[in-house]
């Protein structure tokens, strides 16, 4: 059959004057914020989707932190299939009622993403149900892979270094997928998580993959206690550089980049836009773990939906800043 248009859009690239003049370095932002339902995920998701849809399959289960699964509600809505999202009990009502709203069923599982993906696991084997996954699948990683040939179609030159951050490592594996087939396999990606969400960094140090006990970051979209296996294999394939931030940084990174950009963005994104604002990759450079000076560096703006000026202000309450 002739093949689908992909439901993602080709995202802006745009140079930002507050994170290059934070940063030391020319900053682009990739902004994925500003895709159908509000983040990234609708490359890969969109593409897993599209695929199962072809093969016939009856009906989709997501389990998601909230991004993934509006990203699977959006495609199955387009795609006519029913499809079950659950979520942990930390995902806010507003993200449930939303996913409603585009038809889905929602069933709410757990207090992290592993409990609720415990629940889809449930229902793929009962039911026969083709599950979604939001991070750890090739067909995500391949969707997500687009962003990085569009960053080839727009940039005049190759970038220095690709700063993004990390969950369950599906935008990381998409990225090297990309970096891969458009020939920048020698780019550096800075992959950033919050600490209690560092299932990342927990692997790395170890030399495999690590079941944090529990996720006590307020980045809740970056909540998977486990790492996906590729993404450990990534860093064989790519310089990667794990960083950690705080929440308080990530945070007042969401805050400043409203300031400075005039868009809302989720803890989830602002952890990799703390990297930026903090100094951190100047002390990278000053570590000799990143060239000096650099000519230019993206920032994947992931974005995530579920943030609006009130749930700002409680994080902001929560986390004791002013
Ligand atoms: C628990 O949640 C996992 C996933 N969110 C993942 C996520 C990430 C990290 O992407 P990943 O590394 O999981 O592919 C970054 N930025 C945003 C805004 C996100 O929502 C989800 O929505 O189900």
């Amino acid at each position: 059959s002739r093949d689908q248009k992909p439901f993602h859009i080709v995202s802006p690239v745009l140079e930002s004057l507050s994170l290059s003049r934070a940063a030391g370095t020319k900053v682009y932002m990739k902004l994925e914020n500003v895709q159908p339902t509000g983040s990234f995920k609708i490359r890969g998701i969109g593409h897993l989707c599209q695929e199962a849809a072809k093969k016939g399959c009856s009906h989709f289960v997501c389990a998601s932190g909230g991004n993934a699964g509006l990203a699977a509600a959006y495609a199955a809505r387009k795609l006519g299939v029913p499809v079950t999202v659950v979520v942990p009990s930390s995902t806010g009502p507003g993200t449930v009622l939303r996913l409603q709203e585009m038809g889905a069923e929602v069933e709410v599982s757990g207090q992290v993403w592993d409990d609720a993906n415990s629940r889809a696991l449930e229902l793929v084997k009962t039911k026969g149900w083709v599950s979604i996954h939001p991070f750890d699948h090739p067909l995500v990683w391949q969707g997500h892979a687009s962003l990085v040939q569009e960053l080839k179609d727009s940039l005049d030159t190759k970038p220095d270094a690709i700063v993004l951050s990390v969950g369950g490592g599906g935008l990381l594996a998409g990225v090297v997928a990309g970096l891969w087939q458009v020939g920048w396999q020698d780019t550096p990606i800075i992959a950033v998580e919050t600490w209690g969400a560092h299932s990342l960094h927990a692997a790395l140090e170890a030399g495999q993959l690590v079941t944090l006990p529990d996720i006590t970051s307020v980045a809740k979209c970056l909540g998977a206690k486990t790492v996906a296996a590729r993404a450990l294999e990534c860093a064989k394939e790519c310089q990667i550089i794990s960083q950690v931030v705080e929440d308080a940084d990530a945070v007042r990174a969401v805050e400043q980049f409203l300031e400075d950009e005039r868009m809302l963005v989720q803890p989830a994104c602002g952890a990799a836009l703390a990297l930026l604002y903090t100094g951190r990759l100047q002390r990278l450079q000053r570590e000799r773990r990143l060239r000096a000076p650099l000519g230019s560096v993206v920032v994947v703006v992931c974005g995530g939906s579920s943030i609006r000026p009130a749930q700002l202000r409680a994080l902001k309450d929560q986390l004791g800043l002013q």
